[in-house]
């Protein structure tokens, strides 16, 4: 019997996704399927989930069901796009964890409904912005299925592929660009410090960050307002807030365009790389 989904790829966006789905029970472990390059993933997740599919391939886990979502790097995807492309009908719904492979490369291997879509691991715990950016063939059954689905654990915003190479540094990217940041700041008030340790400094930082974050969403302030309201002239904030003014734009264009730029190289490799299989 056929299966209502199914995972390829169960790395850091693949195995998030699947224990959610299973945490908030939006899919039944036995209507799921995986499959995944090295079993040693596998074998842990048959130890825990007894009634998940395990799939031997990648063939094997799109013939046991429509609805597919596919978890792997940008330049390993054409290769498992070529693997599956035998059983992709206009039945099959590809749902993609990237936007590195180019829409004109993914049709290449399916002419049917895709959704590209860039998760964010802060939905571990339930937050966070998924983009997803849906195709003409994708049915409103299916867009309804993919955005009520990740609506469980973040909120769903959806763009043209064009928007998603910058919009991912504000989200997906996040986290890892959060953490540097704060990195960086924990260090410089480390070397000041006379007994406030690392780690009582970063959890400062975390709560004060949770609560700045709250504040502004739920009182609806802007970042402006924010500067103004804690910032009074000749302050003490006002004076840092002076440093980053300066000096922050520089920082945030460069690590921008380091970003962007790589983006496009990847997705010019991958494009290089479906060119091949094909
Ligand atoms: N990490 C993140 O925060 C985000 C990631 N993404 C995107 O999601 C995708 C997955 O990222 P992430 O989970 O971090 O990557 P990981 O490297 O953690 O996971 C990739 C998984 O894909 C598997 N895989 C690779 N090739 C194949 C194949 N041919 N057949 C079956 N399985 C395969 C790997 O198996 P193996 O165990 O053998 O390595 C691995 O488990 C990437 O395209 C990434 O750009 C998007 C948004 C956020």
């Amino acid at each position: 019997m056929k299966k209502e989904l199914g995972i390829i790829g169960i790395g850091n966006v693949g195995s998030m996704l699947l224990h959610k789905f299973m945490e908030l029970d939006l899919v039944k472990e036995e209507n799921i399927c995986v499959a995944n390059r090295s079993f040693e993933k596998l074998d842990s997740l048959e130890k825990k989930y007894k009634a998940l599919t395990i799939c031997k391939s990648n063939e094997e886990l799109v013939q046991s069901c429509d609805k597919i979502m596919i978890c792997v790097e940008p330049l390993n995807l054409p290769r498992v796009l070529k693997e599956i492309k035998p059983y992709l009908n206009e039945n099959k719904y590809l749902m993609i964890s990237t936007s590195m492979v180019a829409h004109k490369d993914l049709i290449k291997f399916h002419n049917g409904s895709i959704t590209i879509f860039m998760p964010t691991l802060i939905s571990m715990v339930n937050g966070g912005v998924t983009i997803a950016c849906h195709n003409e063939n994708v049915k409103d059954d299916e867009k309804k299925f993919f955005e009520e689905l990740m609506a469980n654990f973040s909120e769903v915003k959806v763009m043209g592929e064009e928007d998603i190479n910058l919009s991912q540094n504000m989200t997906a990217s996040f986290p890892g660009f959060f953490a540097e940041i704060m990195l960086e700041f924990v260090k410089s008030a480390s070397k000041k410090s006379k007994n406030v340790t690392d780690e009582e400094l970063e959890h400062m930082l975390l709560v004060s960050l949770l609560g700045a974050s709250r504040l502004l969403l739920e009182k609806n302030m802007s970042f402006e307002e924010t500067i103004n309201r804690v910032s009074t002239k000749g302050g003490i904030t006002y004076e840092g807030v002076k440093v980053f003014e300066k000096m922050l734009p520089d920082v945030f264009d460069a690590a921008l365009n380091a970003s962007t730029g790589r983006y496009n190289v990847i997705t010019e490799l991958a494009s290089k790389e479906a060119k091949e299989l094909l």
